[in-house]
């Protein structure tokens, strides 16, 4: 099988570590960070934190790479979806599955312009990375993830599902994977913008006692907007989760830290707490702390003017 990885930053390079690593897959990383390319393929991709390793693997620009995918994993910032999609169209044909695990909500819409529903698989992963610089990624969290193929084609999605188990990324299919996403997007709505402007690692931030109530209000409003597009969405049970995220993750800065704080880059706050504001517009329900906490990440890279 022939797995592209389209946006090989921390997370690309987590999921295409594995499956080169622990299945017959031959993985293709892409990218266009020139000198992250030129590293990976003279000296390998190092890996560090929870696994300690240094593998042989081809990374290539989207543009050099011609042989037609199997899987194409999306793993780039939700930003740059649809011209990363745009610039790997040339690899897909209609046997090609496309699986997005990004952050956020959305995605979905931004795919079907590329590619038939049947043909993309929607996941979600609690895994967590950083970079360290060109060549070299911190795996900082054993995760998990869940995948669904939402065009009805079961037997496609649970093949990708299999292969990234088999990779050992602790992966299952998933019947009802939108549920799975608002969840995640509860616990990137509540620790990446709060920590990307405190500062702080995400343990950090669930040690104050102010957390609390920040954490609440943002959560009632997730669950009312989610219940409401019909994702049927029980508090506890997400603050249940979020919690136990939190502890897993204590010692990770989130990546809107690492995009914000560390490389003074723009955020997919639009696709976590902004979405949330925007899907509650629809259904006429107020959400003043999301459009707040929004609001203010987008101040602060303004201020900082992240490019
Ligand atoms: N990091 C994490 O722990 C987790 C992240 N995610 C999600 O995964 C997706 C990918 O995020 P993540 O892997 O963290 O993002 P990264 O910033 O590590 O990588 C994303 C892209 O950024 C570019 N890039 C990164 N560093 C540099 C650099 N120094 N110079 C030039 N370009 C660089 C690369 O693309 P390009 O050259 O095209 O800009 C890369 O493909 C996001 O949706 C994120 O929310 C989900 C779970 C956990
Ligand atoms: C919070 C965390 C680590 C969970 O995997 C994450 O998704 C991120 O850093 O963006």
């Amino acid at each position: 099988m022939l797995v592209y990885i389209a946006g090989s930053g921390a997370m690309g390079c987590t999921v295409g570590y594995h499956i080169q690593k622990n299945t017959d897959s031959e993985v293709i990383l892409l990218d266009y960070w020139q000198e992250h390319i030129d590293n990976i393929n003279k000296n390998g991709l190092e890996v560090t934190g929870k696994v300690e390793d240094k593998i042989e693997i081809v990374a290539l620009k989207p543009t050099q790479a011609s042989r037609k995918a199997d899987l194409i994993v999306v793993m780039t910032k939700s930003m740059k979806l649809d011209s990363m999609m745009q610039d790997v169209s040339h690899l897909i044909d209609e046997n090609t599955q496309v699986l997005c695990l990004l952050n956020g909500m959305g995605h979905e819409r931004i795919l079907k312009e590329h590619v038939n529903l049947d043909q993309i698989n929607m996941g979600v992963t609690v895994w967590a990375a950083g970079i360290n610089g060109p060549g070299s990624i911190n795996i900082s969290g054993i995760g998990s993830i869940d995948v669904q193929n939402i065009g009805g084609n079961e037997e496609e999605g649970k093949k990708v599902a299999d292969l990234l188990e088999q990779a050992n990324l602790h992966t299952k299919y998933d019947s009802n994977v939108m549920h799975a996403i608002w969840r995640k997007v509860m616990v990137n709505g509540t620790m990446n913008s709060t920590s990307a402007l405190l500062k702080c690692k995400i343990g950090e931030f669930f040690s104050t006692n102010a957390h609390k109530k920040i954490v609440d209000d943002l959560v009632n409003e997730f669950v009312e907007v989610g219940n409401a597009d019909g994702i049927k969405l029980d508090k506890k049970e997400m603050l249940d989760y979020i919690y136990q995220t939190s502890e897993s993750a204590k010692d990770h800065y989130p990546s809107m830290y690492q995009d914000l704080v560390k490389n003074n880059k723009k955020t997919e706050i639009d696709f976590i707490n902004g979405a949330v504001v925007e899907k509650g517009k629809k259904h006429n329900i107020e959400t003043p702390y999301n459009d707040l906490i929004t609001q203010l990440v987008h101040a602060k890279e303004e201020l900082q003017k992240a490019e």
